[in-house]
């Protein structure tokens, strides 16, 4: 049977206007062309400012492209996030898109648990109880410790931020998850708990795209490598 795709990006190109000289252009993507399907893990691999995040900043339209197109399966149908307006960029992140960073968005006040259970219950469907079940089990498995679990994570080190973040960017399956270098602090025990989650997410059909520095975890996470190129400045 042939998996479904996902994700597809035709012609792709970004580039920059440096308005601190005089408004020379940088450019980072052109002509980029990639196909993600459900189940795999596509690792971008490449120099330092090759482009990597660019990529996934852009298809989760944080920044438009130049060029090109960003067509995405959402909620049964394709759309061009290149085009989309943003009420239906921000649909596509709630239903289709997932996106995790190293970076935990730390909201005041809120304790950890509820910060990773959010998610699932914007999407409705569960119960506060549910979500919070699922959230500890999360945690759980990420190490974290239950006297933390009702802190909010200011705090916390920097290992412990991520692993609350990867547990909010993983409580809801997602058809399309994008990863941008999510164990980058994480110890070797903790990295192995995430390769462990992202194989039952592919194994449950999400398609992932994603930046991983660590040699060991790519070879553990990549069903196939997308090479990328740093371009000469325009
Ligand atoms: N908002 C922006 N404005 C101007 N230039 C930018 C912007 N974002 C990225 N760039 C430039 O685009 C190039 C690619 O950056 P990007 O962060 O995508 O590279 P990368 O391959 O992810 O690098 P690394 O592996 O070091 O994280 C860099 O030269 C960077 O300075």
């Amino acid at each position: 049977m042939t998996a479904t795709l996902m994700l597809e990006l035709r012609d792709l190109g970004k580039s920059f206007e440096l308005h601190h000289q005089h408004g020379a252009r940088l450019n980072v993507l052109s002509g980029m062309n990639l196909r993600l399907h459900a189940g795999e893990c596509v690792v971008l691999s490449g120099p330092s400012g090759a482009g990597k995040s660019t990529l996934l900043r852009v298809v989760y339209a944080n920044y438009r492209p130049s060029f090109g197109a960003v067509h995405v399966r959402h909620a049964e149908r394709w759309l061009d996030l290149a085009k989309a307006t943003p009420h239906e960029v921000l649909d596509v992140r709630r239903r289709t898109l997932g996106y995790v960073s190293q970076f935990l968005r730390v909201i005041p006040r809120v304790p950890t648990l509820d910060i990773v259970a959010e998610p699932l219950l914007q999407m409705g469907g569960v119960s506060l109880e549910q979500a919070r079940e699922r959230a500890g089990n999360l945690l759980r498995r990420l190490n974290v410790p239950e006297r933390l679990w009702h802190l909010p994570p200011g705090t916390f080190s920097g290992g412990e931020q991520q692993r609350v973040n990867i547990a909010r960017g993983l409580i809801m399956p997602r058809p399309i998850l994008l990863l941008d270098e999510p164990t980058a602090s994480l110890d070797a025990d903790n990295r192995a708990v995430v390769a462990e989650l992202l194989s039952e997410a592919r194994a449950a059909g999400s398609a992932v795209l994603g930046i991983f520095h660590d040699e060991d975890m790519r070879d553990r996470v990549a069903t196939r490598l997308f090479p990328m190129q740093a371009l000469e400045a325009a």
